[in-house]
């Protein structure tokens, strides 16, 4: 059976990238997905914006939704302070297996937890399953069309506290109108945008911070 994408990504990894250097394993799935074959992880431009927030969040208990190969779970995992948690959530099997094998050869499981499922079934999980109090960061990067609903649940489930950081990919390509449209209506969000580029192109496109305000 011919390999998928996927796999090819994973496997340039593992025969160029460096094991235990995340930095390494970023800038080889980067080279691979600019150069052979184009891919949707969050890339370098728009993952520079990613690093500033986790930065700016400094989280102890962080959230994706949407790991496909791992690439910003292990961009987000190494900037983790000690004794910090990505927990990552994939609903497609192949897609977390290939993640797993990444963030493995990144050298970061230990800061990683892979959930696999839909994220509305993984989120009312959380708090009892995973031993989550509240989040402290949350990256939406899977379905666009799931980006509100979600951020809907996630109130629902009482998982943001005041000043949880939500950021968002994909604000103009291929969008998420309904979520843009709900954030920063609401009364419970101070929301900023970052205009940026879309992995490997010369599109536009934008993130999305979203600070809950309780
Ligand atoms: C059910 C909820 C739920 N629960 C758990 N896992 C879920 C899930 N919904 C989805 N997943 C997984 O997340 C990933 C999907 C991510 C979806 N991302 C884009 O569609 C996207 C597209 C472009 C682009 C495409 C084509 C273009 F021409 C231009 C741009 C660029 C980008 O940066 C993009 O993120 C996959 O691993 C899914 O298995
Ligand atoms: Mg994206």
């Amino acid at each position: 059976m011919s390999q998928s994408k996927e796999q090819r990504i994973l496997n340039f990894v593992l025969q160029n990238a460096v094991r235990g250097d995340p930095c390494s394993v970023l800038d080889t799935i980067d080279k691979y997905c600019s150069q052979k074959e184009w891919a949707m992880n969050v890339g370098d431009e728009k993952g520079k914006i990613l690093d500033k927030t986790v930065e700016e969040a400094n989280p102890s208990v962080a959230l994706e939704l949407g790991t496909y190969c791992g690439y910003s779970a292990v961009r987000i995992s190494r900037l983790l302070k000690a004794g910090a948690r990505l927990l990552t959530v994939e609903f497609n099997p192949e897609f977390a297996a290939i993640a797993k094998q990444m963030i493995e050869f990144a050298g970061v499981q230990d800061k990683v937890k892979l959930l696999e499922g839909p994220s509305q079934e993984i989120i009312p999980q959380l708090k009892k399953k995973y031993e989550v109090d509240t989040l402290d960061f949350v990256f939406l990067d899977h379905w666009k069309d799931r980006y509100k609903p979600d951020t809907i649940l996630l109130q629902e489930c009482n998982l943001l506290r005041k000043g949880s950081i939500l950021l968002a990919d994909n604000i103009i390509f291929p969008g998420a109108p309904d979520f843009l449209n709900y954030v920063r209506k609401s009364p419970h969000f101070q929301c900023t945008n970052y205009p940026s580029h879309l992995e490997y192109m010369k599109v536009e496109d934008a993130m999305e911070k979203a600070v809950f305000l309780g």
